[in-house]
């Protein structure tokens, strides 16, 4: 579609046209700027729909297509049919069949503050005459929009937005969606046909999984959930898209046809009641995020209110839709070719800010990789001030073109770790410099090497001083061993000291030495002991992790500790075992099956088995009597007693296994407050047992083996 070149230039022109917006330029050629932003917006919409990887930030591309807005309602004879102002934007890529819309997919009207919100209602009361209007008020989910045709109750048809006339026809992969059902009772209401939206997202956790994974590896992690979403829904192989861990919500009835003689139920008169029928035939619909509201007010109360909770949301937003509430008022009010009237979106504000880059520093990992930091002038985004920034490695450096002295774009989307989306070339004046990788390990000065294919530079002395603090620091850490009062800083302190110097150590500190140290009090002291001989106990996947293998995230840990009876056993393991466990791929293996190999790593665990920790799986523990071997459990709902990680951690502890969806594997569903679709589904299957907090507590508690029933 574009030529690299064609690619070149369209960049360019995008970064002159946001320097003449940033200096205020005057327009000498009006035509000409209006024909350049056209063309950039349309081939930044092609990176950003069809390709998935957008090359300008959303708010560089959100000032352009203003600019555009505003050049053309200053001149309205400018405008012509194909502005991006005037359609949706074009999405189709060549991978799947094109497929007509029903009814058109159209973009949202943006508003940004209370004054938009009461412009809009103005106009909207003004157009209705009606004194005060009803209006529903949802998250706006930040993922791919899908359209769904389902036919006599079974889903026939699933779609992208594409240009929103025609999408990609992508049934297959709706298809591997687990929370979307492949037939739902839509002819109990007297529906024969119905399209039906909603957005493909994948939820935080699920995606911190895959960054983490990408992290761990030194790669870039993907920018945020939304491009995740997008691109995993267009992926060619069904099979790739089943292991994404897509979601999807449902938010908007566009179009249905009543069976011959049947009048519409009151479930399809408001879009309230539409969100509550979409969540009672089991889809996962905001039906209980949503708020019904009468008047603006109220609806900048809630959007307000509810921008306080995004962080605390298990899916991304980017902010909340505002919908007229009544369809036959939505009729009346009717559509423009790019988006309806009687909905708008309130934009939550952005989460990227502008910083100057001052220096670059290397630290060295526990694994020897080197990884660039990049420390910036610290600037507040989303709420926390970022001083200190990842490069990842020497690739990512280069591909962002960043030099000392830059002004960077930084991004920090809700949980992710804050990262450079680029450097503004445009700004520099001549005094910037090359950032310059070192050729030796800052720390101990080994030379430094680069496996061919890698991106990442490397120490590979194993008694590297940085390399040693590191992996013990990872070793204490929260998701490890979680010995609390054993921060960084101590292990830094001590391990300079001489009192600690490798994970053994941890177990032998001299406390008559510690004592006369300054500052550490009595009580400091008995709690830090006592925190160290309590990690003794920890269950066998957290000694594995805080091990800091190559490549052994946690759940790897947790498929190793359920794969072994005691943690040596692995000596024996050859590489082609390893890889017939679950998400144990060639590189992992190959890697455990390296630190397994060495035998200072043996006489390590040695010594800490003689120290008295805990080399044995937790499954070996619980074989006789307690067992959750080999059941499948899910929660849903708010549960009252337990967080939800820790009631997770008690079944992983006892054997149990946490599925993500319901299906007919699942053998427990434990239900709490406000439980939703999964719990319709569930009692669907009658294999299920659902059980309450109650239950599952007592079910916890029991010593009998509970068997599949
Ligand atoms: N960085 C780039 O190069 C680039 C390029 C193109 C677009 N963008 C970004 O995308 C935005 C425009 O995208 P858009 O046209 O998809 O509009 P949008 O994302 O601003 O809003 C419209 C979309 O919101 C979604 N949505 C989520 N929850 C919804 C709900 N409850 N009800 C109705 N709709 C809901 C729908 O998919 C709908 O299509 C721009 O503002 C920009 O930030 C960025
Ligand atoms: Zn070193």
């Amino acid at each position: 579609m574009y030529t690299k070149e064609i690619e070149i230039t369209l960049l360019q022109l995008a970064k002159d046209l946001l320097r003449k917006l940033q200096q205020k330029e005057s327009i000498q050629d009006l035509d000409g700027t209006l024909e350049g932003l056209r063309r950039v917006i349309i081939y930044n919409d092609w990176r950003y729909y069809v390709q998935s990887d957008p090359v300008l930030s959303d708010y560089e591309y959100d000032q352009l297509f203003a600019w555009l807005k505003e050049l053309e309602t200053a001149n309205p004879d400018k405008i012509s049919a194909d502005s991006p102002t005037q359609r949706v934007a074009q999405g189709n890529g060549k991978n799947f069949p094109t497929v007509q819309h029903l009814v058109p997919m159209l973009s949202l009207e943006n508003s940004y503050n209370a004054e938009d919100l009461n412009d809009w209602d103005r106009k909207n009361r003004e157009q209705s005459k009606l004194e005060e209007i009803e209006y529903c008020i949802e998250p706006k989910f930040d993922g791919a929009s899908i359209s769904l045709i389902f036919e006599n109750d079974i889903l026939s048809r699933g779609a992208t937005r594409g240009d929103g006339v025609s999408g990609e026809e992508i049934t297959r992969n709706i298809y591997q969606i687990s929370s979307v059902p492949k037939k739902a009772d839509f002819s109990k209401y007297g529906i024969q046909s119905i399209e039906i939206r909603g957005e493909v997202l994948i939820n935080k956790d699920t995606f911190k999984k895959q960054n983490e994974q990408r992290v761990a590896e030194n790669l870039q992690p993907l920018a945020n959930p939304r491009n995740a979403a997008s691109g995993s829904l267009r992926m060619v192989d069904p099979r790739e898209v089943a292991k994404r861990g897509l979601d999807a919500f449902l938010y908007h009835m566009s179009y249905h046809v009543m069976e011959p003689g049947k009048t519409e139920p009151k479930e399809i008169t408001t879009h309230s009641n539409t969100l509550q029928l979409f969540a009672d035939l089991g889809f996962r619909s905001p039906a209980k995020e949503m708020k019904v509201v009468k008047g603006i007010q109220a609806v900048i109360d809630y959007v307000l209110e509810f921008e306080k909770e995004r962080d605390n949301l298990p899916y991304e937003i980017d902010g909340m839709v505002i919908k007229v509430n009544d369809y036959e008022l939505q009729d009346r009010l009717g559509m423009t070719t790019h988006h309806p009237r009687w909905a708008m979106a309130y934009k939550f504000k952005a989460r990227q800010a502008t910083s100057k880059l001052r220096k670059v520093e290397f630290q060295v990992g526990r694994t020897g990789s080197v990884t660039p930091v990049a420390k910036i002038d610290p600037v507040p985004i989303g709420g926390v001030t970022v001083g200190s920034i990842s490069l990842f490695n020497e690739d990512v450096v280069r591909e962002k073109d960043l030099k000392i002295g830059d002004t960077v774009l930084v991004e920090r989307a809700g949980d992710v770790i804050p990262y450079i989306v680029k450097s503004l070339a445009d700004m520099r004046d001549g005094s910037e410099e090359d950032i310059k990788f070192p050729t030796h390990c800052p720390v101990c000065n080994d030379p430094l090497f680069k496996p061919e294919g890698e991106s990442v530079w490397r120490c590979v002395n194993l008694n590297c001083e940085a390399q040693v603090v590191e992996r013990m620091i990872h070793f204490v850490s929260k998701d490890a061993m979680d010995i609390r009062s054993l921060g960084e800083s101590n292990v830094k302190k001590f391990y300079a000291l001489g009192l600690m110097k490798d994970i053994p150590g941890i177990y032998k500190i001299d406390f008559a030495k510690l004592e006369q140290l300054e500052g550490f009090g009595k009580k400091s002291l008995t709690n830090l002991q006592s925190a160290i001989e309590q990690s003794k106990t920890q269950p066998l996947h957290r000694l594995i992790f805080g091990l800091g293998v190559r490549y052994v995230g946690e759940t790897t840990a947790k498929t190793l500790a359920n794969a072994c009876n005691h943690l040596l056993d692995f000596k024996g393991w050859t590489e082609e075992q390893l890889l017939a466990l679950e998400d144990i791929g060639p590189k992992v293996a190959g890697s455990i099956s390296q630190f397994f190999q060495l035998h200072d790593n043996i006489q390590m665990l040695e010594e800490l088995e003689s120290l008295g920790l805990n080399l044995k799986s937790n499954k070996a523990d619980h074989s006789s009597g307690g067992s959750l071997n080999g059941l499948n459990f899910l929660f849903t709902g708010t549960l009252n007693k337990l967080k939800r990680s820790d009631a997770e951690e008690m079944v992983e502890q006892q054997g149990g296994k946490i599925l993500s969806g319901v299906s007919s594997k699942l053998n427990f569903l434990i239900v709490g407050d406000d439980a939703g679709s999964k719990l319709e589904k569930a009692k669907k299957i009658n294999t299920i047992r659902i059980l309450s907090e109650d239950e599952f507590l007592q079910l916890i508690a029991s010593q009998t083996p509970v068997s599949e029933s």
